[in-house]
């Protein structure tokens, strides 16, 4: 069955990990999809080439998503392509690891501004535009098992997530009276870029893979069907909810 039929499906940092994974499983669900992304074109135009690969539209879009202009623009672009914007995956984010003490002023800046502030202004733009058009939609942001536990080099992150659960909350309750459902998926620790450099310390990744129930540590591919199906009218009912997606990690503690 397939759930995001002739859907427009919009995911931010689209071009690898997590995002990239949405925005496939979006596609296998009938979607066309545009992406977001501000690193590498060769890996953005390799998720369109896959995208199309299985008979679907795709656009990938560039920007920072720390500016509120890069929200616009991508939302006018989606909706020049494909006329309309039925869902938005807020997923683009950076961990730059630090320790608390000495943290750069810049580090906690930028994580801040992309994290957060990248969320709230793809959110809002997305929002606005579904408003617009009159049919509902679905939000669903990608926040963290870091919205609810700390982490020693995670200070300037963490609270970046939390934002984002909260955002999700806040935006269900202003939108609903539109139709808008907004939700946020809570990855554990999931195999991706953004950790490759941390987790190359075999005895954090033996102890992350030993707490973590299901016996080993998340691929990209987990997260996109909990983001399909929140997408999804599968999901009409559920809005403001935050769905751990961590193999069991967030309730082990002994
Ligand atoms: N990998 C993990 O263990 C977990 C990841 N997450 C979250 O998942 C999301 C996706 O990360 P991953 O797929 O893991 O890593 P990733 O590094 O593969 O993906 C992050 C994407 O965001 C993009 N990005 C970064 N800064 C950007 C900016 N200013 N503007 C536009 N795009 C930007 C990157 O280019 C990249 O494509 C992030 O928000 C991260 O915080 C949440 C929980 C766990
Ligand atoms: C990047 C980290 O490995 C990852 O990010 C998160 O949000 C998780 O909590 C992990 O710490």
């Amino acid at each position: 069955m397939k759930l995001l039929d002739g859907k427009t499906v919009l995911v931010t940092g689209g071009s690898t990990g997590i995002g990239r994974a949405a925005a496939i499983g979006a596609a296998q669900h009938g979607a066309n999809v545009a992406i977001n992304y501000v690193a590498s074109d060769e890996k953005a135009h390799s998720c369109i080439a896959e995208i199309e690969a299985l008979g679907r539209k795709a656009i990938a879009v560039k920007g920072d998503v720390a500016l509120p202009e890069t929200a616009t623009e991508f939302v006018a672009k989606a909706v020049e392509a494909f006329g309309k914007v039925d869902v938005m995956v807020s997923n683009a984010g950076i961990c730059p690891f630090h320790a608390f003490l000495d943290m750069p002023v810049e580090t906690v800046d930028r994580t801040f501004r992309v994290n957060l502030h990248g969320a709230y202004y793809m959110v809002q733009a997305a929002a606005n535009q579904m408003v617009k058009q009159g049919h509902g939609g679905a939000i669903v942001a990608v926040s963290s098992i870091s919205a609810l536990v700390g982490g020693e080099f995670q200070t300037h992150y963490t609270p970046t997530k939390a934002g984002v659960h909260s955002l999700m909350q806040s935006a269900a309750i202003a939108l609903g009276k539109h139709g808008i459902r907004c939700n946020s998926v809570l990855p554990g620790t999931i195999l991706t870029e953004i950790n490759k450099d941390d987790l190359a310390d075999e005895v954090k990744r033996h102890h992350m893979e030993e707490r973590t129930p299901l016996g080993r540590l998340g691929m990209p591919e987990d997260l996109a069907g909990p983001i399909v199906f929140l997408a999804s009218d599968m999901a009409a009912y559920v809005t403001g909810a935050a769905l751990l997606v961590d193999g069991g990690m967030f309730v082990n503690l002994q």
